[in-house]
């Protein structure tokens, strides 16, 4: 099997984006082992602390940000970064090429029940003169993005990756540390029976989603005429890890829930890394009104609604919002 360093120079990749790259991963790797410990290793439940989105930190959120941060600063290959657990960007070396948006932890509310979470990534292109301590510098839309990737702490430990050549998977070898390709390249089929939304919302949804998914629930009695399976991992990592092995279509739609947060996940470091794996993989990537990687970001912490996976099924949910 292969190893990931040659796969992606073959992919084009600068040795300076792999010396990244490679960097992300190894604090993933350090964060594989520590969710891999559970409790034996301390860092399960929750800090008394809130991160600036109002959200319980916990303690495993705190760590995974800790690692990828020091590793990132001290590597000298980032100019800034951005993470969910970081009320602002935090300024590195002026004279780096890229910038990282990071979501530490993916799936939080599955920390202590032993299910699913992962760490999501966003890498981008510094401008040159740009002051790294200025946020504007991750004013960048989606499709500016140079990689794209995520790490799945699950039975295995995996990482789908992109850099704009297709979306890659490898599996940690845990026996010698290296990530050896095990998906040359994945392919989303353009049609799917099975979707992921969390249905306890469905009262607070816009009229055009309750209707897909009332069609989707009616099966093969009603206008979609077959029958349509729901799962539901609460970590957005799993579920697009699932869409990119078997198809589906995934989404987290606007809500009036909390009229002040309309929308649950944030573009610069889940939506936006998902919407570049889920098109390099044949897939579509929207909000319902927009391609997900068109929107010109306007805050580092800035949500958005998500619709992406299978082409057709996509397109289809989309006929509903039109
Ligand atoms: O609690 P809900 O409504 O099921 O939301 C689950 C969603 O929230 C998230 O956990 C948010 O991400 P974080 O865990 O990184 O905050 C997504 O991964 C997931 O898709
Ligand atoms: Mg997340
Ligand atoms: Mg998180």
């Amino acid at each position: 099997m292969r190893r990931l360093p040659p796969v992606l120079i073959e992919d084009g990749c600068s040795r300076e984006l792999l010396s990244l790259i490679r960097t992300i991963l190894a604090a993933c790797k350090e964060i594989s082992f520590r969710v891999g410990q559970g409790a034996l290793s301390g860092v399960l439940g929750s800090t008394l602390d809130e991160n600036i989105q109002g959200e319980t930190q916990k303690k495993l959120d705190v760590l995974s940000n800790q690692l990828l941060k020091d590793i990132l600063l001290e590597s000298g290959y980032v100019k800034a970064i951005a993470s969910e657990e970081e009320d602002y960007t935090v300024a590195g070396n002026p004279d780096a090429d890229y910038i990282v948006a990071f979501d530490p932890l993916d799936g939080s509310s599955n920390t202590d029940i032993n299910s699913l979470v992962g760490t999501i990534f966003s890498i981008m292109a510094a401008p040159k003169e740009a002051d790294p301590a200025d946020p504007a510098i991750f004013m960048q839309p989606g499709h500016q993005q140079v990689a794209a990737g995520y790490v799945l702490y699950g039975p295995c430990t995996t990482l789908a990756l992109t850099t704009g050549k297709g979306t890659r998977i490898f599996t940690l070898d845990k026996t010698h540390g290296s990530f050896l390709l095990t998906e040359e390249f994945a392919k989303i089929p353009e049609d799917t029976q099975e979707y992921a939304i969390n249905a306890s919302n469905q009262r607070h949804w816009q009229p055009a989603m309750q209707n897909y998914i009332n069609d989707l629930q009616a099966g093969s009695t009603g206008p979609r005429a077959k029958d349509f399976n729901m799962r539901w991992i609460a970590a957005m990592v799993g579920d697009v890890h699932r869409v990119l092995c078997r198809g589906g279509i995934f989404t987290y739609p606007t809500d009036t829930k909390n009229p002040e947060k309309p929308y649950k996940l944030r573009l610069l470091y889940e939506a936006n890394p998902m919407a570049m794996l889920v098109e390099q993989a044949g897939g579509i990537a929207h909000t319902g009104e927009q391609r997900i990687m068109d929107i010109a970001p306007d805050a580092i912490h800035q949500r958005v609604a998500v619709i992406l996976g299978s082409k057709n099924e996509v397109e289809t949910c989309l006929n509903y919002h039109k």
